[in-house]
């Protein structure tokens, strides 16, 4: 030991010499034996713990290094994958060739890894292994995985930050341009409109004078606005010579602010004539009108009383007087008149903008709020059989999974094993260990705990009879699938193209417009990328289409197919135009070739997406009308270039083209209809039943934006469901006065279809005449693609306009502004479809406030729960009732439900306005369906 004369205590130096010795000694033991043993390496201490300094040996002389003058350990830790560190080696004092240095063990080290070389191109490498040594008692590999992702979590979350910033920024000086654009635009609006009035005064002034020789004048001669005046009238120039009081009734700038002087005058002595006069302050006003530069003329009438009293008029021969004001300023007229006008713009604007953004904001915490329980409605909704704990599953965090098995394939096995993974099925550490479930102490069901990763984005799972499998419950094929929130990664976007032939707004025949734009925006919100392609008819309605531009041209069929793109609400859609003009026949559907030509059309868009270089995940097609697509893609396109693509076929309504569907059925890779109950009802179908396997029902949804009481340019007062009974009686009020119904509080029922017998014609009528007896109102708007049912109902209306002409209202047309407008004013919506795939009415209806009356079919009856007997249904949907339904397709059928809701109209309206403002509450948007399709998109793709 040396004394270093700052060591003061010599106990202590003692103790470190000591320490320092026994160190020496362990190393030199440590020397000998890895010598022996023929080791490389070793270091000290043996057992290499985190946050600790280590000391790293290295025997040159056994390694390719040995005649190397210079050692440099080059490392890093956890398989190489955190950090690294490139170290200098000291000849030790140990005997041998014993080279050394200090490393730092980091506290999230498991292990480290390393080589050596010459600081240049020679390394020891241990024969290509490597070297490394175990880190005992810190993290294991699992632990600095998650601690990896919770640094990628922290720089994300500091990413989004920096974003958020740059967004305000940007957000701050797009703002600071729209004012400054939008001051432009109020100053040049208030120029225009001084400059007309200002323009009309200057035409005025020219009647104006400074007296009139015998009649008045004004004393001092020179005087502007402000200054207190006389003025003099000769009361026997004209008609008031009789009068026994003068009065002038005045006002200035062209009566601009209306009468503003009057004042009694007063006789005036000394003077010839039958002179009158009195003080005026020019303007004499308010003290809020008096500003100096304001007055340029004088108008006046005078009159033998004050004004509430005067009888008789000398009004200059009906011109009335008009004095110049000799130092009125008009510039500064101008200038104050333009301010005015300019700042009550610019109030006006920001009060308008102010309420927009209120709006705005509330619009999208509405629609948070709502995914938000609409996500729990679904996780509770199967609880039943499958719920966790907590119900939202965080990554990072650790959950109870509980099953019960009770009412699944598994029921009365003796061992239920759960069997999970994440991001479905996908996840890195994939597979995880099945685990066996454990009776829950409180309740029915099994219960296992896993740890969620950060990187989840969905945790899959399903149960099995036994560790290695046998039976399972996989959910009918689907497995169990929950989301996983807060991950650092989020699920890889699918590309899904929808090839169809009708598109809402801009191709809308019936409901299935309304889905392929409406499911479709639903799943680009969830991140995914979505085209569709539609035929360009002439017809279209190009006012929805915006960007619309040339794309591309290509030879197919025969002829030259040109494609344009354009937006139509906030998607990506490509037109195909055959030069043959397959599709400039100004309508949708209604040639006898509508089968050539959309069999045309889907083999075209097939090959578009071929040429274009197109690689979808999934394309869907709907209906007979592009059912092609599903053979023609395995014929021609799977195994020839769109490999990756897989078909998936939604049945909008069975009852056409019946021998196309079934053959789609048999090409597609899974198929839907628009709702589970009519899933079943069509199961038994000779096209369906063959391929009932791959077959679901998926609830329809209907888009939030576009149907939305809060923000609908086509009713009166926005509402959501906090004033929903203001909202609606504006808007019943807007709709009786648009189609010329009586203005009164009676039950008004609307139906908006499409006339056909699906649509259960003959109860659409029964109802309407049942309607009126019941002294309610009824508007139907619709339109019948066959003539005679068209004729039909134009024969009722003119019956019906003639005997209740201010209570049945019949629109037999297509209206879609009116349509919005019916569905907020209406209190009752009824559908008495004979059979309904989904029906979108009815959801548009409960979003609007008003309460479905349907029949008991199809979409109709998993969407309506009648409030006196549906009570359970619902609650099992985890849903109150919502409306009125039955079951009979005849005349008894309709009057039941439709005399409840009636009465409960007339005598129970404060309970059927709780009902309105629970049916806006409930989520009838894509929120729950969006999710189903996505796992049927996945499935497609196993
Ligand atoms: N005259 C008119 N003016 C304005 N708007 C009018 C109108 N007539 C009807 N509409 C509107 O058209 C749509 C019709 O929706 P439906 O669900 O009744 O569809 P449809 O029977 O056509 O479609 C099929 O496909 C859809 C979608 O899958 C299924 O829901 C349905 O059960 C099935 O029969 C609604 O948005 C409605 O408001």
């Amino acid at each position: 030991m040396s004394y270093d004369g700052k060591t003061r205590d010599p106990f202590l130096a003692l103790k470190l010499e000591r320490e320092e010795n026994l160190r020496t000694e362990e190393i030199n033991k440590l020397a000998e034996k890895n010598f022996k043993e023929g080791n490389k390496v070793f270091c000290y201490p043996e057992i290499v713990r985190p946050d600790e300094d280590i000391e790293i040996f290295f025997n040159r002389n056994l390694s390719t290094l040995k005649d190397e003058p210079a050692i440099v350990i080059m490392g890093a830790y956890n398989d190489w994958k955190w950090k690294s560190f490139n170290i200098n080696l000291n000849k030790s004092r140990l005997n041998g060739d014993w080279w050394s240095c200090q490393v730092r063990v980091p506290e999230e080290a498991y292990r480290i890894d390393f080589v050596f070389h010459n600081g240049n191109d020679l390394y020891d490498n241990n024969d290509e292994r490597d070297f490394h040594v175990t880190v005992d008692g810190g993290m294991d590999v699992f632990d600095f995985e998650n601690f990896l992702l919770e640094e990628k979590r922290l720089e994300q979350e500091e990413f989004a930050r920096q974003k958020a910033e740059r967004e305000k920024e940007e957000e701050g000086k797009r703002r600071k341009e729209a004012d400054i654009a939008a001051k432009e635009a109020d100053r040049a609006q208030a120029r225009a409109e001084v400059a007309k009035s200002m323009g009309a005064l200057k035409e005025f002034m020219k009647r104006a004078v400074t007296s009139v020789n015998n009649v008045w004048y004004i004393e001092p001669s020179e005087f502007e606005g402000g200054d207190k005046v006389r003025l003099y009238y000769d009361k026997s120039s004209g008609p008031l010579s009789e009068a026994t009081e003068i009065w002038i009734h005045g006002g200035y700038n062209g009566w601009k602010e209306g009468l503003s002087i009057f004042s009694k005058l007063i006789k005036a002595k000394n003077k010839d004539g039958d002179w009158y006069y009195t003080d005026v302050l020019a303007p004499l006003v308010t003290l809020e009108f008096v500003l100096p530069d304001r007055a340029v003329v004088l108008d006046w009438v005078f009159a033998d009383g004050s004004p509430q009293r005067a009888t008789l008029f000398d009004n200059n021969r009906r011109q009335d007087f008009h004095a110049i004001v000799p130092k009125a300023s008009f510039e500064g007229l101008t200038l104050f008149e333009e301010e005015q006008i300019y700042n009550k713009l610019q109030a006006e604007r920001r009060l308008r903008e102010s309420a927009m953004q209120a709006k705005a904001e509330k619009t999208t915490r509405m629609k948070v709020e709502t995914k938000a329980k609409t996500l729990k409605t679904f996780l509770l909704s199967q609880k039943h059989i499958v719920y966790t704990d907590p119900l939202d599953i965080q990554a990072g965090s650790t959950i109870t999974v509980f099953y019960n098995p009770t009412n699944t394939v598994l029921s009365g096995k003796s061992e239920i094993w759960l069997r999970y993974s994440f991001n479905r099925w996908t996840h890195r550490l994939d597979p995880f260990a099945p685990q066996m479930m454990i009776p829950d102490e409180n309740g029915s069901h099994l219960k296992a705990i896993v740890k969620v990763p950060l990187d989840a984005y969905l945790m899959d799972f399903v149960f099995s009879e036994s560790k290695d499998g046998g039976v399972f419950d996989n959910k009918n094929g689907m497995d169990y699938h929950i989301p996983v929130l807060g991950g650092v990664m989020k699920e890889p976007p699918m590309h899904i193209v929808h090839i169809a032939v009708e598109m809402a707004p801009i191709a809308k025949i019936g409901g299935l417009g309304d889905v392929v734009t409406s499911l479709s925006r639903a799943v680009q919100d969830m991140n995914h990328n979505v085209d569709i392609i539609l035929p360009k008819y002439d017809c279209l309605n190009f006012d929805h289409v915006k960007d619309l531009k040339f794309h591309k041209s290509y030879f197919w069929g025969g002829t030259e197919i040109k494609v344009w793109s354009g937006k139509v609400e906030g998607l990506s859609v490509y037109f195909l135009e055959p030069q043959n003009g397959l599709f400039w026949v100004g309508c949708v559907y209604g040639r006898n070739n509508d089968g050539e030509r959309f069999g045309f059309f889907c083999h075209a868009a097939l090959e578009f997406l071929l040429q274009g270089g197109f690689h979808p995940d999934i394309i869907h097609c709907h209906d007979w009308s592009s059912a092609p697509v599903a053979w023609l893609f395995k014929d021609h396109y799977r195994h020839y270039g769109l490999s990756k693509a897989r078909v998936v076929f939604t049945i909008h309504n069975l009852e056409y083209g019946a021998p196309l569907i079934a053959k789609a059925m048999e090409f597609s890779d899974k198929a839907t209809t628009v709702s589970p109950t009519y899933a079943r009802e069509i199961s038994g179908n000779p096209s369906i039943a063959p391929n009932i396997f791959k077959f679901h029902g998926i609830l329809n949804g209907i888009d939030p934006d576009i149907w939305d009481p809060y923000n609908d340019k086509f009713i009166p007062v926005s509402y959501t469901s906090e004033n929903v009974v203001e909202g609606k009686n504006a808007a019943k009020g807007a709709l009786q006065q648009r189609l010329g119904l009586r203005r009164d509080d009676l039950p008004l029922i609307g139906i908006i279809s499409r006339l056909t017998h699906q649509k259960g014609i003959h109860l659409i009528k029964h109802a309407i005449w049942r309607t009126l007896e019941r002294g309610g109102q009824v508007i139907l708007l619709g339109s019948a693609p066959d003539h005679r049912i068209q004729n039909d109902f134009i024969n009722l209306a003119n019956q019906l306009h003639s005997s209740y002409n201010d209570r049945a209202r019949l629109c037999l047309s297509y209206d879609e502004p009116l349509s919005h407008l019916i569905y907020a004013g209406a209190d009752f919506v009824l559908i008495p479809s004979i059979f309904e795939p989904c029906g979108l009415t009815q959801l548009t209806a409960m979003r609007y406030g008003s309460i479905p009356i349907a029949r008991k079919t199809g979409g109709l009856y998993d969407t309506v729960f009648d409030v006196d007997h549906d009570k359970e249904r619902a609650q099992g949907h985890g849903l109150e009732p919502n409306g009125f339904n039955f079951d009979g397709a005849d005349a008894a059928g309709v009057d039941y439900a439709l005399n409840r809701a009636i009465s409960a109209w007339y005598d129970g309206r404060e309970w059927l306005n709780s009902l309105c403002k629970r049916v806006m509450e409930q989520d009838w948007s894509w929120n729950r369906p969006a999710l189903s399709y996505l796992e049927l998109y996945h499935a497609a793709r196993k």
